[in-house]
């Protein structure tokens, strides 16, 4: 039995004696209000729209067919390997089934976490939204950049870093992800917001970029090279489009010197980690440092942001927090999946969510994971010519 606490034991009983002393004309007045009040609640909850979160009805498949999304699904929880540590049994599939996944799980993303697709320390006194700013800002700030300089997010999602990392430093930003369906949602909400003049997004694999050598000022990627089949293939790109002497960010999914590959259960919650988020696998923060420097690039910072302030609160707090909140979620896209008015498989698209929750908090509370080390790379200066 759930104990109910003593004051809304007494309210409850003050309000249904209250109730008792109405006519049974007034009892159906309050009673058609509250029925009402409630229908407004569900509703607005289900269906109502400003057209910056897609509401329960509104979940769709992405880019993917609503009739395919099961298929999609089975299909992208089939291709990890069941053995420990194996993630992504075929690597070179790597790519498309990313995109299978963010056309899965973006509407999901926005309805149930916000615009930013990444997480955040908890700064002390201000609330989530200022705490995920403030660390987009931090980017801005690392790369030096400023009006008039052009600046590449690297996996930029439906494009919540990119408006406050543009609108904070007046430099363009040009986002690049492998998902369509994101592409057209982060324009939605750029021209929505009123940052599209300094904004622009492609699609495109960010193995092989549709840019020219030298091109950019500045280079960031939030949480989104840990998809790389290898993360020396994506770092070379960045690199290759950086101009000389510029900086590249990024907040990297990484395992920590607390891991232990001996240990089973750390193992566990790494591989739940990876299938949950579409990895192909977990690199070391060490093996992340290297390979920035494998392919040219100066190591200027290396540092977890998870562990580097004592005040802020912990990343995992904001998922802690949500359980319940999870729990209804998944009752509500379960509802609409089972009655046709969501695509048939989003159920078991949140049910991996709900599961990927719970490890992502196991992994912050043991401190084997991180999905934010900060590595600060510099393309070294051109040398002078003669
Ligand atoms: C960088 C990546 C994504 C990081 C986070 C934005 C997402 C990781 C896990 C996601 C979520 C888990 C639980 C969901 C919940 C069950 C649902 O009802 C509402 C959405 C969630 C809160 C969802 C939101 C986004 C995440 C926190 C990876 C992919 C590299
Ligand atoms: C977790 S999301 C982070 C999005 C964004 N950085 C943010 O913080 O909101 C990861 C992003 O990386 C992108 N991505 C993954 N693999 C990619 C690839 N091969 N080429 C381009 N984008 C890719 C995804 O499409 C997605 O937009």
């Amino acid at each position: 039995m759930v104990a109910v606490p003593a004051v809304v034991s007494q309210a409850y009983e003050r309000v249904t004696a209250e109730f008792d002393k109405l006519s049974s004309t007034q009892k159906y007045a309050v009673g058609a209000v509250g029925g009402l009040a409630s229908l407004y609640l569900v509703g607005s909850y289900l269906f109502k729209s400003d057209n910056t979160k897609p509401t329960t009805l509104q979940l769709t498949g992405g880019s993917i067919d609503s009739a395919k999304v099961k298929a999609e699904f089975d299909a992208y929880a089939d291709s990890y390997g069941k053995g420990a540590g194996e993630g992504i049994v075929d690597r070179s599939k790597t790519v498309q089934l990313v995109d299978v996944f963010y056309s899965l799980v973006t509407d999901i993303y926005e309805w149930g976490w916000g615009q930013s697709f990444h997480f955040s320390p908890k700064l002390p006194g201000k609330d989530l939204r200022a705490s995920e700013a403030a660390h987009e800002a931090r980017i801005a700030a690392l790369l030096r950049i400023r009006p008039g300089m052009k600046v590449l997010d690297c996996g930029c999602g439906v494009g919540g870093p990119m408006r406050t990392i543009a609108a904070v430093s007046g430099a363009h930003v040009t986002g690049i992800t492998i998902n369509q369906y994101q592409v057209d949602r982060a324009k939605h909400h750029n021209a929505k917001q009123g940052v599209a003049p300094l904004t622009d997004v492609v699609r495109g694999d960010f193995l092989n970029m549709p840019f020219k050598e030298n091109t950019f000022d500045g280079a960031y990627a939030i949480e989104a090279t840990c998809h790389a089949p290898k993360l020396e293939q994506v770092y070379g790109e960045i690199f290759r489009v950086l101009k000389p002497g510029s900086y590249f960010v990024s907040y990297e999914w990484v395992s920590t010197a607390k891991f232990d590959a001996k240990n089973a259960e750390h193992v566990r919650i790494i591989d739940e980690i990876n299938f949950g988020n579409g990895l192909p696998e977990m690199r070391t923060y060490k093996e992340a440092e290297d390979a920035g420097q494998t392919v040219g690039f100066e190591l200027v910072m290396s540092l977890d942001l998870a562990t580097a302030s004592v005040v802020a609160g912990p990343w995992y707090e904001r998922l802690r927090m949500g359980k319940y909140t999870h729990a209804i979620n998944h009752a509500m896209v379960s509802a609409v999946d089972a009655v046709g008015l969501a695509p048939k498989g989003l159920k078991d698209v949140h049910h991996m969510l709900v599961e990927v929750a719970r490890s992502l908090i196991q992994g912050g509370e043991t401190g084997v994971f991180t999905p934010m080390h900060l590595l600060l790379f510099r393309k070294p200066e051109a040398p002078a010519s003669k």
